[in-house]
């Protein structure tokens, strides 16, 4: 049988690569920094099968220059970076990777809010530099028990955080696009988005991005917040004005940031990372060994289904899953 072409954005895990590699084959960039547009180009010139990743953009004119496509698959919940109405045009398929990362983002997300509280990491930097002889200076955390956590986007992830700030004894309030039928069970309120801003003493994000929700947080909103306010991003970078959370942070307009996404993506260079309220993780949501490889073996399904023109098991467009 003579084998699919496809093009891969790596990393490829092992297991779905041996899979893959039995029907497929495959062109694959692994390294860090994003393949060059021209090479995805040629690359994309005879694939059927393409799965892509976050920091290349997929729209209209790549894809009429991918004529043999006919399933693209990402590894990843989100999929901000591809134009899901041109794959649609073309009758191309989308799969991502939901539900199988939940525990782990909420873990991360979570840890986010815990170590900015209790300055876990400066605590560890500071007995690491030397300066823990004999007494203890570095700044005092905050409590999280009796206080509120404010979740934005309370969707799979919103609700795995929203459990393990329960277990800690916060109060859950949300926003969302609508009120979820299953808020009595969650044991967390429906408010608006103003009102979120107002009463939380930690907010965390976990909105897709889209046109509606960038720059969702810019000066007016850090502005509304509790002076004693944590802000955490788990979501996307743009989905914050990365220049306003700065000015807020330094002017104190709220206390802390925690971010596990920023904008742009790498981000070595700002001086946010230099300001002493802030935790920055190299967006490390779902980079847990067992999580990666069931994204990687979920992946591996929706191109494999889509290759064949089945329907995908997780398909963003599901309006041209066959
Ligand atoms: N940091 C990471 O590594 C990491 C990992 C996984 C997901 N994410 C991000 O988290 C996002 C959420 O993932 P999920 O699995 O919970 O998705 P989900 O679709 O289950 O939940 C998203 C929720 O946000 C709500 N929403 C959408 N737009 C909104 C808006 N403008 N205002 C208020 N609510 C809005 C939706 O109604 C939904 O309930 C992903 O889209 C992705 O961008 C990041
Ligand atoms: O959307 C997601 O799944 C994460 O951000 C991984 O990129």
């Amino acid at each position: 049988m003579e084998k699919y072409k496809v093009a891969i954005m790596g990393p490829l895990y092992p297991d779905a690569r041996a899979r893959l590699e039995e029907v497929c084959e495959i062109k694959l960039w692994d390294k860090s920094d994003p393949i060059p547009r021209d090479e995805l180009v040629e690359w994309l010139a005879d694939a059927e099968g393409f799965i892509s990743r976050g920091d290349i953009k997929v729209d209209k004119d790549l894809l009429s220059q991918a004529p043999q496509l006919r399933v693209i698959a990402q590894s990843s919940v989100g999929y901000d970076n591809i134009d899901i109405s041109a794959c649609t045009e073309q009758a191309i398929p989308v799969g991502n990777t939901p539900v199988v990362l939940v525990e782990a983002t909420a873990d991360l997300t979570f840890g986010l809010v815990l170590s900015s509280a209790r300055r876990i990491h400066e605590g560890w930097n500071y007995v690491q530099e030397g300066h823990w002889t004999s007494r203890r200076n570095i700044p005092l955390g905050v409590d999280l028990f009796g206080k509120t956590l404010g979740i934005v986007g309370m969707g799979n992830i919103g609700v795995a955080v929203a459990r393990r700030a329960q277990a800690s004894g916060m109060q859950v309030i949300y926003h969302n696009r609508s009120i979820r039928t299953d808020q009595e069970q969650l044991a967390a309120t429906f408010v608006n988005f103003d009102q979120l801003l107002e009463e939380s003493d930690f907010i965390v994000v976990l909105v897709p991005l889209s046109a509606e929700s960038r720059h969702l947080f810019g000066k007016d909103q850090f502005k509304h917040m509790k002076s004693s306010a944590y802000f955490i991003n788990a979501s996307r970078g743009p989905v914050v004005d990365t220049e306003a959370l700065y000015e807020a942070l330094v002017n104190q307009d709220i206390a802390y940031a925690a971010l596990d996404v920023v904008n742009p993506e790498p981000f070595s260079d700002h001086p946010l990372i230099h300001l002493p309220n802030v935790l920055i993780t190299p967006h490390i949501g779902s980079a847990t060994l067992e999580t990666r490889t069931q994204m990687g073996e979920l992946t591996a399904d929706n191109l494999l289904a889509g290759l064949a023109k089945q329907t995908l098991p997780k398909c963003v467009n599901d309006e041209v899953n066959y």
